[in-house]
């Protein structure tokens, strides 16, 4: 009784004076971005660096008064499956898809729905971004990715989907945002979806988890 009283008060007293700090990790397949949105978060730049990523990459950095942790994991087919190890007890997962690259979205939403199916996952919530918005033909409008990523069929998860450009910077902002904003959260499969404003309305959108069958 006395060592709970305690632990809370200590608990309390850590919130107080210690840095909060959020665990993400940010998947997708290869060339979606990842690489490229981690180092435009942490730097402020945009650096065209084709190298992929082999396994995984860690980087931390302080942003609204929160420390984001983030796991920036390999997207090619041999590294997919070490992805769900590094999503378990998140604060959140990133989704990066590259919106310009038609002939890979029945693989990313294979993926993406595959991923967020493990029961270990449930109640993370997820932030889909379509990357790449910068380039012609990329697929921007949220009720389409919506369709083509099959988001609604998504359960135990709050799901939001924002189409980005890393390349331009475009809804980096809001991205951020969205980040800090989950970064209090605790993972629940009841956890109520927040509906997320942004300036550029039709570009984003949160869909309400819905409760598994
Ligand atoms: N046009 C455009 N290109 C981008 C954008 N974001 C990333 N790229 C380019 O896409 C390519 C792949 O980017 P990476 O960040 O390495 O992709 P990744 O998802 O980390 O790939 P893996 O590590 O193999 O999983 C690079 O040439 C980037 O410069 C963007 O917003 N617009
Ligand atoms: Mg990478």
């Amino acid at each position: 009784m006395f060592s709970a009283l305690w632990q809370s008060i200590l608990e309390w007293l850590q919130t107080l004076f210690f840095q909060q700090e959020m665990e993400l990790t940010i998947l997708g397949l290869q060339n979606a971005g990842k690489t490229t949105l981690v180092n435009l978060i942490s730097t402020g730049d945009f650096t065209d660096d084709r190298i992929p990523t082999v396994g995984f990459n860690m980087r931390r950095v302080q942003k609204g008064g929160v420390t984001l942790k983030m796991w920036d994991l390999g997207g090619q087919a041999r590294f997919r499956t070490m992805w769900e190890r590094y999503c378990r007890g998140v604060s959140a997962v990133v989704f990066v898809i590259d919106a310009a690259d038609e002939d890979r979205f029945e693989t990313a939403r294979v993926e993406l729905q595959d991923i967020l199916s493990r029961r270990a996952l449930d109640g993370i919530p997820v932030l889909v971004l379509a990357n790449k918005s910068d380039l012609p033909g990329a697929i921007k409008d949220v009720d389409e990715m919506v369709d083509v990523f099959g988001l609604k069929d998504i359960h135990n998860h709050e799901v939001s989907v924002y189409s980005i450009s890393a390349k331009n910077s475009t809804n980096i902002d809001v991205t951020l945002q969205w980040l800090i904003d989950h970064g209090s959260k605790k993972a629940s499969s009841s956890t109520a979806a927040a509906v997320v404003s942004a300036p550029d309305p039709p570009s984003t959108s949160t869909i309400p988890p819905k409760p598994s069958s």
